[in-house]
């Protein structure tokens, strides 16, 4: 029974539809005590400011280390009524704003006190609740409790459970599959009111966000959810009676499960297909119509490795109608193709064809095969066609690793780095044979997506004290939902540098092959996922896949129309080591990242990617702290930093006036002496004979004056002149970026073929900031075709237009005839 006390509170919270976690964190959040004092911890809200979250985040880390030097302790109980009357009232709200439409913002914090556990059920001995006690994880226990009240989807799903002997608690589980933007239906379907389970070395948090502890499961392999003939139900009694009020009936029949298997199937629950499927064949599995029809639930679910064992299954099982072999045969080659089986993938598609000729189906998916084996074999691509998919976020595409190796590098953080196996060449994909090429897929990603989005996440992660954005966020947990589905791929994850503080990961990779586990059922997992170790992992190794977008005309500039940031996490690209101005570049055509040499390369050679690129030294150092707290050592920031702390201030002041919008605003004049300021900040003095040094906020002065000219002979003033010094500021913008400008070749008639391909840059070196700089290549075209002078101007165009992945993927939404330059010239004349 609630006290009067409890039954006010409660009508409270039912009122302002909040769980008791969130109401006890509102009301905290209000008597936010004095940080010294680490009376509760500090409330981290959306909308701080960096500053004030970094602050906020080293009192909580503060707060949680003075917490650990506490003794664990036996947790206040909240009421059962209670408990189960706020939840009801959570789920309605819940619920309703489902119903609305309405997105549900959702805060989180990550990277911090995560536990998982690594002992198996069979060693582990049961705790009741009564017995467990706050700030402590009950190694070498488990909690077999059961829910009482209907769950809801918090960050992750919070429940109310009982143990037998009745004593309640709240429980938040984190990471279980198919959880992301889920319904109040489904959730209630994925964990039923009378749901029993079993929690492995359960964790009592503290409460960070409230005064209320909870039980904290992070890891969905923590948690086993037990279907009725589970030997840990054996001989249990529950002192609250059979069932809880309200809880859904069970199957009584394989028959049973099936047809409930197919309901959910049919309304695309694969995931609780797969689970009444596994259901039914605890009860008897000798009916493979439940592996066949599992399979293709796994298979939509992206759990390969379980779709192949039970379409394997099928196969052997004798006696198996043709029609049935048949289709086991067809999900086993799809099985095969997402795990790269390429050839596998094929000779089960042909055997399928064999016996249905007239399906073109079977004859796409041979074609696939054999694109894909061709891709991861020889790197060959049809780069138009991805290109023009560009859009997607799960491109059809084979991984390929060109001639690179993992070697141990003990000076980088996690002990490794990719070298360059043999001789590499830049230059032209199609005509050097020497040429450096990573194509790879995420393991997993998030794009940010404008449509239908339910639950929008924002995180604070602790280890780099930054808020997150959604897919950052989001990044984790589909990270684990592909390791809870091919668990076989785990070692690879697990084997990528995880932060200063993890264990150093082994010196090769990929890890040796270990033996394969697949999933169990996909109610237990055989294998242990260490949640916070993802984490981390995604920490120090996650990209933005900074997905191509069309170019767009606006002063010349390049825009791009992003608004979120994605996050991917890449197994093989997540080796290379970081260098601002590098010897290798990576961008992403739709999910799919594709490095390549910047440079030549010797063999043997570390290659480097730029994790990120910003012309402010001092920029790029705050951008790179997580990877770099002590700030970047390559050579091209020695190099920044020998001009003194005087230029270097000056820069970054100068970098401030350089911004597209100061300059769009700024009179000629004023762009011509800020050119003179920026050369200036570039003592000559530190200029090497041999190698010209690369000024990167000088192109960009150079390439900013090279505009306004454009403009001015657009809107008429001085048309020659200006486009003819136009074009001098675009060659001195690509110069300070390092490209080599060469000297027209004049036509003889023995050079006359040369003079047809001539180039007017040297391909030995593609800059950092090339997208910037194929503008102004476009742009001097543009000024010798207004020029009249179309034969000067197809040089240009040709080298903007370099049939290689780089520069292919940014002409490919320009047209980049002549015609279409001067038709541009002309409307953005008229436009003015
Ligand atoms: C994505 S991992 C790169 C591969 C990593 N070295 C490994 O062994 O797995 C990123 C981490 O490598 C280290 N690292 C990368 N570039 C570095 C650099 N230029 N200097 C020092 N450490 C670097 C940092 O510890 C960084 O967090």
């Amino acid at each position: 029974m609630a006290s009067f006390g409890e039954e006010h509170l409660l009508s409270m919270m039912a009122s302002l539809g909040m769980s008791p976690e969130d109401f006890f964190a509102a009301m905290s959040q209000k008597q936010q005590p004095a940080p010294q004092i680490l009376r509760g911890p500090p409330q981290i809200s959306m909308g701080l400011p960096p500053d004030e979250v970094r602050r906020r985040s080293e009192e909580l880390e503060r707060w949680m280390a003075h917490q650990r030097q506490l003794p664990p302790a036996k947790p206040d109980r909240v009421g059962r009524q209670m408990l189960v009357q706020s939840q009801y009232a959570s789920h309605d709200s819940f619920k309703e704003k489902a119903g609305n439409g309405e997105v549900q913002i959702r805060m989180t914090i990550g990277g911090f006190e995560g536990h998982s556990s690594k002992n198996p059920l069979k060693d582990l001995s049961p705790i009741p609740l009564e017995e467990m006690l706050v700030r402590k994880v009950h190694v070498g226990r488990y909690l077999l409790c059961r829910t009482i009240a209907p769950c809801v989807r918090t960050v992750g799903i919070q429940a109310i459970v009982e143990d037998q002997a009745g004593t309640t608690q709240i429980l938040a589980i984190y990471n279980y599959p198919t959880c992301e933007g889920s319904t109040p239906d489904y959730v209630d379907e994925l964990i039923p009111i009378g749901c029993p389970m079993i929690i492995r070395e359960p964790y009592f948090r503290p409460a960070t966000q409230g005064p209320h502890p909870i039980i904290r499961v992070d890891s969905p392999s923590d948690i086993v959810f037990l279907e009725p003939s589970s030997p840990y139900l054996r001989g249990v009694e529950w002192r609250s009676g059979y069932h809880p009020p309200s809880s859904p009936s069970m199957q009584r029949s394989p028959e049973g499960w099936k047809s409930l298997g197919n309901t959910y199937f049919q309304s695309g629950k694969w995931f609780l297909a797969a689970r009444a499927y596994s259901r039914g064949l605890i009860m008897d599995p000798m009916v493979f119509l439940l592996y066949l029809n599992r399979a293709e639930a796994y298979l939509r679910l992206g759990y390969y490795s379980a779709a192949m064992a039970d379409a394997e299954h099928v196969l052997s099982v004798p006696n198996v109608p043709q029609v049935s072999r048949d289709k086991a045969t067809f999900r086993l080659g799809r099985a095969l193709y997402f795990m790269k089986d390429y050839l596998g993938a094929e000779e089960r598609f042909k055997a399928w064809l064999s016996t249905h000729p007239d399906e073109a189906d079977g004859l796409g998916w041979i074609a696939r095969s054999q694109s894909r084996y061709r891709e991861s074999q020889k790197g060959e691509y049809d780069w138009v066609e991805l290109f023009e998919q560009h859009k997607k976020t799960d491109l059809d595409v084979a991984e390929y690793t060109g001639p690179v190796e993992v070697k141990a590098l003990s000076s980088y953080g996690g002990g490794r780095g990719v070298v360059a196996s043999r001789e590499v060449k830049v230059g032209e994909l199609l005509r050097v044979t020497t040429w450096l090429q990573v194509v790879a897929k995420p393991f997993a990603a998030a794009f940010p997506d404008s449509t239908g989005r339910k639950e929008l996440f924002v995180s604070l992660n602790m280890r780099t004290k930054f808020m997150e954005t959604h897919s950052q966020t989001v990044l984790v947990s589909r990270v684990i939902e592909k390791i809870y589905g091919n668990p076989e791929l785990y070692p690879q994850v697990r084997g990528l540098y995880a932060g200063p503080n993890a264990e150093i990961p082994p010196s090769s990779y990929p890890p040796e092959n270990s033996p394969a586990l697949g999933l169990l059922s996909p109610d237990s997992v055989g294998v242990d996922i260490d949640a916070d170790l993802i984490q981390a992992i995604c920490t120090y190794n996650s990209f933005s896949p900074n997905l191509e977008m069309p170019i767009q005309k606006s002063d010349g500039i390049t825009k791009r129309k992003d608004s979120d940031t994605p996050s991917a996490l890449y197994l093989f690209p997540s080796l290379f080591n970081h260098a601002c101005v590098s010897n290798a570049g990576w961008h992403c055509i739709g999910d799919v990242m594709v490095i390549r040499a910047m440079t030549n390369i010797e063999a043997g050679e570390e290659i480097t990617l730029p994790y990120c690129w910003s012309v402010s030294l001092s920029k790029r150092q705050e951008r790179l702290k997580k990877h770099l707290p002590r700030g970047c050592n390559c050579s091209f920031c020695q190099q920044e930093r020998s001009d003194g702390a005087a230029n270097l201030a000056e820069r970054e002041t100068l970098v401030e006036s350089l911004r597209h919008d100061t300059v769009a605003r700024m009179s000629l004049a004023r762009c011509r002496t800020l050119a003179v300021e920026v050369a200036a900040a570039y003592p000559a003095s530190h200029d090497s004979r041999s190698q010209r040094r690369i000024k990167p906020l000088l192109a960009e002065a150079h390439a900013a004056m090279g505009r306004k000219l454009f403009l001015a002979a657009r809107d008429g003033q001085n048309l020659e002149r200006n486009l003819m010094a136009s074009v001098d500021e675009f060659m001195k913008a690509l110069e300070a970026s390092g490209i080599t400008v060469n000297v027209p070749q004049r036509k003889t008639k023995k050079n006359r073929k040369e003079v047809k391909s001539y180039l007017p840059i040297g391909t030995d070196r593609v800059p950092m900031d090339y997208d910037s700089r194929i503008m102004e290549m476009f742009m001097t075209a543009a000024c010798f075709v207004v020029l009249g002078e179309g034969e000067r101007a197809i040089p240009w165009l040709r080298a903007g237009s370099r049939r290689e992945p780089f520069t292919l993927s940014r002409c490919f939404f320009i047209d980049t005839s002549p015609q279409s330059v001067m038709r541009c010239w002309v409307g953005e004349r008229r436009s003015s």
